[in-house]
């Protein structure tokens, strides 16, 4: 039997497979087919979920992520998606604190204290940043660099900012009603289908400044959708906000608030370069037993699911933030 786990970070969902417990590791195609349809929101396991986390062996770290959308894209990287690597990794190797190989990096992790009883909470790093245009990509904009600038081929009014981190990331601040528009949602369908700005596509973040350290955010994902929250996206817009805002600062602990959530960030800058702590949970709600056979045939029929009980400790974790404002998914 193979085991799988389904986690969340701020209730952006995965299924963690380590395949370092497989007999052998599943091929690519099989990987991206599996991911397609445990995902599905209408016939995946459990409800589906944004993406699947295949954890394997990497030399010096304790573990490699690898980061594949609903769709079957891959990603270099997932914020919310490492924080429940790190754990998974943490408890399998009774470490705290470790690092972690992603597409383009290895990047420190480490374990904080509960965020509330059963609320388990991780620090991980996001890196590289790059405002390059190769590094995103993005094309057709006549700049080199977009920070806190209007984009006319893309909306006459937004000033956005675009960063790799090292996944690509278009953010927007908006005021409150623009939030929970239909602006966010043209832009990112527009921006995930073929076209010449964004030739793969790009995560787009609209957020509120709602007080000094104090961000709401709302993402589309390229490969995804909307989610309750994205990881990556909330630390990309916390270097926007340091960048463009006198309402925080490098090394300032800022809250960021999300439809499934809150996590923090620290945006940090030396000599030039930019690296972004996101501080938050890593939950897993459910253990998952799924026959060797099913698994090798890229499906999940008779899988064996037990809850851990932890999505409850969650919600009460979620009831008592200070506040909360809820935007539609
Ligand atoms: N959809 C993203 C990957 C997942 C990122 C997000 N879930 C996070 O927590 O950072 C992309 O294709 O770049």
């Amino acid at each position: 039997m193979a085991e799988l786990r389904k986690v969340h970070g701020s209730e952006n969902s995965f299924f963690l497979l380590d395949q370092t417990t497989l007999a052998q590791p599943l091929p690519a195609a099989m990987l991206k087919a599996f991911t397609q349809r445990i995902t599905d929101r209408q016939t995946g396991l459990l409800g589906g979920a944004d993406g699947v986390l295949v954890v394997d062996d990497a030399p010096g770290a304790a573990g490699r992520m690898t980061v594949i959308n609903a769709d079957g894209t891959y990603a270099k990287m997932c914020g919310n998606g490492l924080r429940t690597v790190a754990r998974y990794l943490g408890e399998k190797t009774g470490q705290t604190q470790f690092t972690v190989q992603t597409a383009e990096a290895k990047l420190s992790v480490h374990r904080e204290a509960d965020l509330a009883p059963q609320v388990p909470a991780y620090s991980v790093e996001i890196s590289p940043v790059s405002f390059e245009p190769t590094a995103l990509p993005f094309a057709e904009l006549n700049t080199t660099k977009i920070i806190n600038q209007v984009l006319p081929a893309i909306d006459p009014a937004l000033h956005f900012t675009a960063v790799a981190v090292p996944n690509p990331h278009l953010i927007a601040f908006v005021p409150e009603a623009e939030l929970n528009g239909t602006k966010i949602g043209t832009i990112g369908q527009r921006l995930n289908a073929p076209n010449p700005y964004f030739p793969e596509g790009v995560n787009v973040t609209f957020a509120t400044i709602e007080a000094p350290h104090t961000l709401f955010a709302r993402t589309y994902e390229r490969g995804v959708g909307f989610t309750n929250a994205c990881g990556t996206g909330m630390a990309a817009t916390s270097l926007a906000f340091a960048l463009t805002s006198d309402q925080t600062d490098f090394d300032q602990l800022n809250s960021v608030y999300n439809p499934g959530g809150m996590v923090q960030t620290v945006v940090h800058e030396a000599n030039g370069t930019y690296w972004i702590e996101l501080i938050g949970n890593a939950t897993v709600t459910d253990l998952i037993d799924v026959p060797d056979a099913a698994l090798a045939a890229g499906e999940f029929t008779g899988a064996q699911v037990a809850s851990t009980g932890e999505e409850a400790a969650y919600q009460a974790f979620v009831k008592q933030l200070p506040y909360r404002l809820v935007a539609t998914r």
